[in-house]
């Protein structure tokens, strides 16, 4: 398979970088619209054809493969198959935007503690849904945050606009954050992002180069993270597929793919490369 368009300079070093050293390398991608296409019921996401095979096959040979994702780890690794998935014995997911951790060696989550201000949210949510006359707004309660999705509303991007400011006030007087996504807003403790998330996971593994793979807004805060710290001499590669919705993504990209299968490609064609070194 060839190498896919690296649009920058800085994007084809790191593609090199770990083509070179792929010990040195962490693979990670976002599950939501980047491994697993978009569908209506958050229940029904699965990993997209290839997918698993494609980092099971990377996994090989790179240090350490991973999944960040807004998911609770546990529904992550349920979704997407990959426990007892062949080649995928050491991969880590990354739950809540790096709040909780899952190994596949162990089967164990850790997390980090949640604060109070998520079960008082879980209260007030369904008088603000009322109020704002959006009762049939899908909350998706997650435990450690609560995610309000309006994409099987009849108008959902008016109703995901209607939502966002209601939600900011009740994020601010619970003490959390709103993430905003793909026709979803999510209550969630704050102190942590995927950028904060792949700071730490490129300080575990010692990794001197990444490939980070995203959809959606709530991956801005890892390219923003993994770019800053290619000024402290890490190589990387930002793969966004552009069916998550977010233009801003694909503008800060190395990589722009049409969707997960798109992502599929990527990761064979590094897998590829790796093996006729
Ligand atoms: O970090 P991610 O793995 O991308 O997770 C982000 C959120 O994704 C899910 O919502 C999105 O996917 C749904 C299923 O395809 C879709 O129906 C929804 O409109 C999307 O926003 C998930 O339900 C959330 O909990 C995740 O935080």
């Amino acid at each position: 398979m060839s190498t896919p368009v690296l649009a920058t300079a800085a994007g084809r070093e790191g593609w090199e970088a770990i083509v070179e050293d792929p010990a040195g390398a962490v693979i990670a991608s976002d599950f939501d619209g980047t491994l697993s296409p978009l569908v209506e019921d958050p229940a029904m996401s699965r990993a997209a054809d290839g997918a698993l095979d494609a980092l099971a096959r990377l996994a090989r040979s790179v240090g350490q493969v991973a999944i960040v994702t807004g998911r609770p780890a546990l529904v992550a690794t349920e979704l997407s198959g990959v426990s007892g998935h062949p080649g995928l014995g050491r991969l880590v997911v990354l739950g809540h935007y790096g709040l909780e951790r899952w190994e596949a060696s162990t089967g164990a989550v850790t997390s980090d503690p949640v604060p109070p201000g998520v079960a008082v949210a879980r209260e007030r949510l369904p008088g603000l849904l009322q109020e704002a006359g959006l009762p049939d707004a899908f909350v998706e309660d997650k435990g450690s945050s609560l995610a309000v999705h309006t994409r099987r509303l009849p108008e959902p991007l008016p109703a995901w606009e209607a939502l966002r400011a209601p939600l900011t006030e009740l994020a601010e007087s619970t003490d959390l954050r709103l993430e905003p996504g793909n026709l979803v807003l999510e209550l969630r403790p704050p102190g942590i992002d995927k950028g904060v998330a792949m700071r730490r996971l490129v300080e575990s593994t010692e990794a001197r180069s990444v490939l980070y793979a995203g959809d959606d807004l709530g991956d801005l805060a890892a390219f923003r993270a993994l770019d800053d710290l290619r000024g402290e001499g890490l190589h990387a590669v930002l793969v966004a597929a552009r069916s998550g919705g977010s233009s801003e993504l694909a503008d800060a990209a190395d990589i722009v793919v049409d969707d997960p299968a798109g992502v599929v490609t990527v990761l064979t064609a590094l897998s590829d490369a790796i093996a006729t070194r």
